[in-house]
């Protein structure tokens, strides 16, 4: 037995979001007195691959070429759940991420296994019984699943487990992998950016803004605040249906569920559909003209008060700290 970690890599480079998962992974090891391995898969190099020993990965398992180039849903879970039956690894993670989440579901058909996708910390492993905590209701609620497979595939949440550095190094071995041309049915050609700003999923702080702003005209401020703590900027779905700003900034149930650090909402109610995106988010500062706004009893600080006069003395105060630090 031994626990794979799928290390997603983002041209090359390894974000944050996946050492988090190999920590969680090592943990997940730790639990069960087991080896951790790493597969990643594209063109990384060997520096890269080898810091994934830090976070307690032992050996990575390299798979490169020009056919696995870029991400293939199929392909890439043909590969890992290959990689998992020859290392013996019974239980799978990834990074809860666009990947993630179409691969979690491919290898737990692959392997025969019980998955928990929208993982938000570690395994409960008792009497026999391994359960795990994840999202339910698109972010509306917790469900706790039990996994009673003998192999199982977790996608942590970006953000809800800490990296932990061990200080370890990792053997990084080749790994040819068989894929058929079946794997290859839809395959992506070119992405494009849409945006050079931070990207929102990814964020570790987010300034979000509703209704309350009164018109697009008003979002200066929200960009000024996010571009001095380099947070991406966000928005209620009625801002994105109105045309104010871009359906890419909608968060919620029906837009983009963010986990971040800080996440400043501002002049936006707490619609229970808005709250279904954020619940995984670290801190959340709420600014409301309106006491009894439902946003209120989420946050950890509240700030009663007129968001055109709030926000810019916020911008002020940043400002003024960021010239004296
Ligand atoms: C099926 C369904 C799915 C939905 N999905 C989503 C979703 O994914 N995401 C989402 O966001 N919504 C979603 N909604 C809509 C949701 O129910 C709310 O209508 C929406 O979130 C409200 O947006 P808002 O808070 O920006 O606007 P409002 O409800 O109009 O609230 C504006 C807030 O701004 C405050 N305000 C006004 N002026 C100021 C000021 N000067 N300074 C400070 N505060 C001020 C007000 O007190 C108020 O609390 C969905 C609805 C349905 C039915």
């Amino acid at each position: 037995m031994s626990v794979l970690i799928y290390a997603e890599n983002a041209g090359g480079t390894f974000k944050k979001s996946i050492f988090e998962a190999v920590s969680y992974a090592k943990a997940i090891a730790d639990q069960n007195n087991t080896n951790l391995i790493a597969i990643s898969i594209g063109n990384v190099s060997a520096g890269e691959l080898a810091s994934l020993g830090k976070y307690g990965a032992q050996k990575v398992l390299n798979v490169s070429g020009d056919k696995l180039k870029n991400f293939v849903n199929q392909a890439y879970a043909s590969v890992i759940a290959e990689a998992a039956k020859k290392e013996g690894a019974n239980i799978v993670v990834l990074s809860n991420t666009f990947s993630g989440r179409g691969l979690a579901p491919r290898i737990g058909v692959k392997l025969e296994a019980g998955v928990a996708d929208g993982a938000v910390a570690l395994p409960e492993q008792n009497g026999g019984k391994f359960t795990v905590k994840k999202t339910a209701f698109s972010g509306k609620a917790f469900a706790i699943v039990e996994l009673s497979s003998a192999n199982k595939v977790i996608a942590l949440v970006p953000n809800s487990y800490k990296v932990v550095e061990t200080g370890g190094s990792a053997q990084i071995e080749d790994f040819a992998a068989e894929t058929k041309e079946s794997d290859f049915k839809a395959m992506i050609k070119e992405i494009v950016r849409s945006t050079d700003k931070v990207s929102l999923p990814d964020a570790e702080i987010v300034v979000s803004a509703g209704r309350g702003l009164k018109g697009p005209e008003n979002w200066g401020m929200v960009e000024e605040l996010a571009g001095l703590l380099g947070a991406a900027t966000a928005c209620s779905k009625p801002v994105s249906d109105a045309g104010w700003r871009p359906h890419s900034e909608h968060v919620g149930q029906t837009g983009i569920a963010v986990s971040p650090n800080l996440y400043i909402a501002i002049g936006i109610s707490g619609a229970i559909q808005h709250l279904a995106g954020i619940s995984s988010s670290k801190v959340i500062v709420v600014i409301n003209k309106d006491p009894e706004a439902p946003f209120f009893k989420v946050a950890d600080y509240g700030i009663v008060g007129d968001a055109f006069e709030v926000v810019p003395q916020l911008i002020a105060a940043v400002k003024a700290y960021k010239a004296s630090a």
